[in-house]
């Protein structure tokens, strides 16, 4: 017997440990399936999505697809492991009881809705709760998100004391709204337990006076309430279990709100091919207005840009010039007007494949952390990158010099948002990973921080030879710039209010010329610069 015991102890064992191992291989799974497919949705989002304020901010993203995807998966192991076993195991005490006595297993069914009720209410307010504490952590990660990074200016602000007030406050909020949740958690076991023992002791009191008038055996009552005693544990278990379920659904919930947003509208037709020809022609802007939410902000605005040519965007801070470029990157759509490249809609050409075209430099240069070569060829996976074309880029870009100076060279890794390089250095490495993939054109946005003169000397060299070979759209806020560019839209208020070469536009002696001449009397970047009144 003892041995028997021990192998079925022993069978017992296993089995609990190869169930557990399989259900968490398959909760597991689902969580990863989920959080991929989720990520590879917030690819597709449009960039509203994330220049929107509020929930959508990138630390509550992050907050999203990471701790609150393993919540999910801890729900599926919650409802394999524990609910779904218990629950049969209810139905099969249930099933004895009702063969031992039919009468009293009704009696004990009675409580039943009572019970249901019961759980379903806390169930809910314990759903309630975890989300609003859940919203409440998501906000600390955003916040956090979005100061961490930016320690130098907190520092250089003496802000600390300020930042650990902020926090505080965020803190406290959620210790407050995590209590509440807490609170009715505590609750749920209690209730149940008090509902079930007020069964028991209602059925030991009907039972003895069932005994006492023979109508029912003593083996047999014993037999029952030895069973109704063993209903206890399963029925903590399903509670726990559904308790659990519930506190998770927010998180749930609150990663599938993320697959419920719409992709860029031209994502939503699928990913394009990428041997689309390539876009050549004329970039033609017609009638193009534009609103942020209600606010009016490119009205009308109609031009054409020669293939080849170098444009420069100029104007005050605020008018329009880098929506303008996000409009042709496809980043946002115009309400009215239409965007044309030759004579093709922009809307007809792939998304994929007109950005592709496109060599794009903002003006704070975003690099990532890996290496100097994995930032240049950017988009290229690491066992792909051809390191040739990559030299290259840089060359043209004047940053192979500075590479080579680095240990490791182009295998060199630089630091997250490439921490350890100077911004002139930076700069040049995001126009060498503009240039990288050949674009027919190239759109940048030029910096107007002070690189020292060498720094800016090589990139605008850098700059100067792309513009003879490619058509080059930059939103200029230097002088030099100005000058060497082919032609000048000059925007106020979100119209193009004048169109011409350098000279031309001096000669003419309207907004650019004063523009330009303010200019002249002052140091201070183009775009800086006051409007003539
Ligand atoms: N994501 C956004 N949501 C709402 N409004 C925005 C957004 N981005 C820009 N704006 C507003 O649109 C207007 C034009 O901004 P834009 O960045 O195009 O100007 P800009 O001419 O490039 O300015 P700067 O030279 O200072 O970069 C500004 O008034 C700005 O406040």
């Amino acid at each position: 017997m003892a041995g028997v015991t021990m192998g079925l102890i022993t069978m017992r064992c296993a089995a609990q440990y190869g169930q557990d191992v399989w259900l968490w291989e398959a909760a597991l799974h689902i969580t990863s399936s989920v959080r991929k497919q989720v990520y590879g949705h917030v690819q597709l989002l449009g960039l509203s999505y994330f220049e929107g304020a509020g929930d959508t901010a990138a630390g509550d993203t992050a907050y999203r697809l990471t701790a609150e995807a393993d919540q999910m998966g801890a729900m599926v192991f919650a409802f394999l492991q524990r609910l779904i076993p218990s629950a049969l195991q209810l139905v099969a005490m249930l099933a004895k009881m009702l063969v031992l006595s039919p009468f009293l297993s009704g009696a004990t069914l009675a409580v039943a809705p009572l019970m249901s009720l019961l759980i379903a209410r806390l169930g809910d307010r314990v759903r309630r709760l975890s989300r609003s504490s859940q919203d409440q952590v998501a906000e600390l990660s955003a916040h956090v998100n979005e100061i961490l990074p930016a320690m130098l200016v907190v520092k250089a602000h003496a802000a600390e004391g300020y930042e650990l007030a902020r926090f505080a406050d965020l803190a406290d909020a959620h210790r407050t709204g995590r209590m509440a949740f807490q609170r009715q958690q505590a609750l749920f076991s209690p209730a149940i337990t008090l509902v079930y023992a007020a069964t028991v002791v209602s059925l030991f009191a009907a039972g003895t006076k069932a005994i006492a008038h023979g109508r029912f055996s003593g083996e047999k009552m014993v037999a029952f309430v030895a069973s109704l005693v063993l209903l206890i544990e399963p029925i903590q278990a399903v509670g726990s279990a559904y308790n659990e379920i519930k506190q998770g659904q927010p998180a749930v919930e609150r990663v599938f709100e993320i697959l419920d947003t719409p992709p860029e509208a031209s994502h939503a037709t699928g990913p394009s091919s990428e041997s689309d020809s390539i876009p050549v022609g004329d970039i033609v802007f017609d009638s193009v207005s534009f609103c942020y939410r209600d606010r009016p902000v490119l009205r009308d605005v109609s031009f054409r840009i020669r293939e080849g040519e170098t444009v420069a965007l100029v104007g005050p801070s605020g008018s329009g010039k880098t929506t303008l470029v996000k409009l042709l990157l496809r980043l946002y759509e115009p309400d009215t007007g239409s965007i044309r490249i030759g004579n093709r809609p922009i809307k007809d050409i792939p998304l994929r494949t007109w950005r592709r075209h496109l060599g794009f430099v903002p003006q704070d240069s975003v690099l990532f952390s890996g290496t100097v070569a994995e930032n240049i060829a950017y988009g290229v996976a690491a066992n792909a990158i051809d390191l040739r074309r990559v030299e290259r880029a840089a060359r043209r870009a004047h940053a192979d010099e500075f590479v080579r100076g680095l240990s490791g060279g182009y295998a060199a890794v630089i630091g997250e948002r490439g921490s350890t390089l100077s911004g002139g250095q930076k700069q040049r490495l995001a126009v060498a990973r503009a240039i990288y993939h050949e674009p027919t054109c190239l759109i940048l946005d030029e910096a107007t921080s002070a690189l020292d003169n060498e720094s800016e000397v090589l990139v605008r060299d850098a700059l100067q030879t792309l513009m003879a070979e490619k058509t080059v759209i930059v939103i200029a806020h230097k002088l030099e710039t100005v000058q060497s560019a082919d032609r000048i839209l000059f925007m106020e208020q979100g119209r193009i209010v004048e169109e011409g070469a350098h000279l031309e536009l001096l000669e003419r002696g309207g907004r650019y010329a004063s523009f330009y001449k303010t200019q002249q009397t002052d140091d201070r970047p183009v775009e800086s610069l006051p409007p003539k009144r």
